[in-house]
């Protein structure tokens, strides 16, 4: 079993990081989230120097999108069967995917991992292509309506797989690690997830994920609500009283999918070696809240970038105490939102490193 070191921040740090900022010729707090998106980028970067840095820096800004496939795809909970995710997961190596082009304009390597998705591409298929990782844990998972996802050997599988290429990435010089992932029904899987580990009844968590109909949506709130039953009476059964709370590993194996477990054993890694997370919609939020339940102060090392039309992300952000950076009603995932965002990471470390103070520029108020 892998385990996790997170360190909270030591926030000796922030009173000469807000100072910085406060010292900019700007009114003050007149650059609103920008200013702590700074100070939060600062003083993660102060922690290994043990010093307040004189410049942020963005390097290698670099998204991983995490694709599986999902037993539960067979209900018909989403607008696409499972085969979809194969598809994009090609549209993805082709270069044609809006989260392509989100890349494209703003610097962003983008590197795809096949987490379990139910076909796996043909060496042709891959080609010579370099951004392609296989750390496929099985063929999509079971139907969790029925029996577990998946096991605890898997779930632990997946955590590992998830840390190592994070861990890798950030070896090879990323300092900003972003998140995406693809995988047909996997906004029922995030739903479920949420509803055991939040305590929260499953029609609030349910939400139109790809644009369902309204029968579908009935349909995808049963199913939901029949997974949490089985894994409540048979968590009940396995624990007389008292009935303890599930652990999140039990929960990923319940409910979860290859390409969430994945995204948490990044999310943990890359907080563990002091590296931000730039988090994208619904999916990978419900995964940055495993990573969080799983080791509070993963939460430190988080940036969330957008919040999405999936109407339980609001939830879920509120639970993570979050300020996304911004409100587009994108409801698409693939990393999108996080791609989207990167200028404003980007526009906080220009002003903190070149912005003049008001001594230096010999202005007075
Ligand atoms: C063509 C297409 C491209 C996508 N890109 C991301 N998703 C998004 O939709 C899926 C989740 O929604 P649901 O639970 O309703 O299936 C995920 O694959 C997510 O990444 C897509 C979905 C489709 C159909
Ligand atoms: O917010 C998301 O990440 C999302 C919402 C709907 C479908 N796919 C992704």
């Amino acid at each position: 079993m892998i385990n996790f070191t997170i360190s909270p921040l030591d926030l000796s740090y922030l009173p000469e990081l807000k100072n910085t900022v406060d010292n900019k010729t700007k009114p003050l707090g007149s650059l609103g989230q920008l200013e702590s998106l700074a100070i939060q980028l600062g003083l993660i970067q102060s922690q290994p120097l043990q010093r307040v840095v004189d410049k942020i820096s963005l390097h290698q800004p670099t998204i991983l999108v995490f694709a599986g496939d999902h037993g539960i795809a067979k209900h018909g909970v989403s607008i696409a069967p499972s085969s979809v995710t194969r598809q994009m997961v090609l549209n993805f190596l082709a270069g044609g995917a809006a989260i392509n082009c989100f890349c494209r304009i703003n610097n962003i390597t983008l590197k795809i991992i096949d987490a379990g998705i139910i076909e796996a591409l043909t060496t042709d298929e891959i080609g010579a292509c370099k951004t392609f990782f296989s750390q496929r844990i099985a063929a999509g998972t079971n139907d969790f309506t029925k029996e577990p996802a998946m096991t605890l050997t898997q779930v632990n599988q997946g955590l590992a797989y998830g840390a190592s290429i994070a861990l890798q990435e950030i070896l090879q010089g990323c300092n900003l690690l972003m998140l995406g992932e693809m995988g047909i029904a996997n906004t029922s899987s995030a739903s479920a997830i949420m509803a055991l580990l939040l305590d929260t009844p499953s029609e609030i968590c349910v939400g139109q994920g790809t644009g369902i109909t309204s029968d579908q949506l009935l349909l995808k709130q049963q199913l939901v609500k029949q997974a949490i039953t089985r894994v409540t009476n048979k968590h009940a059964k396995e624990h007389v009283l008292p009935i303890t709370k599930l652990s999140p590993q039990q929960v990923m194996a319940e409910v979860g999918g290859f390409e969430i477990v994945q995204m948490v054993g990044a999310i943990l890694a890359s907080a563990q070696a002091q590296t931000p997370v730039l988090i994208d919609g619904f999916i990978v939020s419900v995964a940055a809240l495993i990573a969080v339940s799983m080791h509070t102060h993963t939460k430190d090392y988080l940036i969330f970038s957008h919040q999405s039309d999936e109407q339980a992300h609001q939830l879920i952000l509120a639970q993570l105490d979050a300020k996304p950076l911004l409100n587009l009603a994108l409801r698409l995932g693939e990393g999108t939102g996080a791609a989207l965002a990167l200028p404003l990471l980007t526009a906080a470390v220009s002003f903190y490193n070149d912005m003049a103070s008001f001594e230096s520029a010999g202005v007075t108020v």
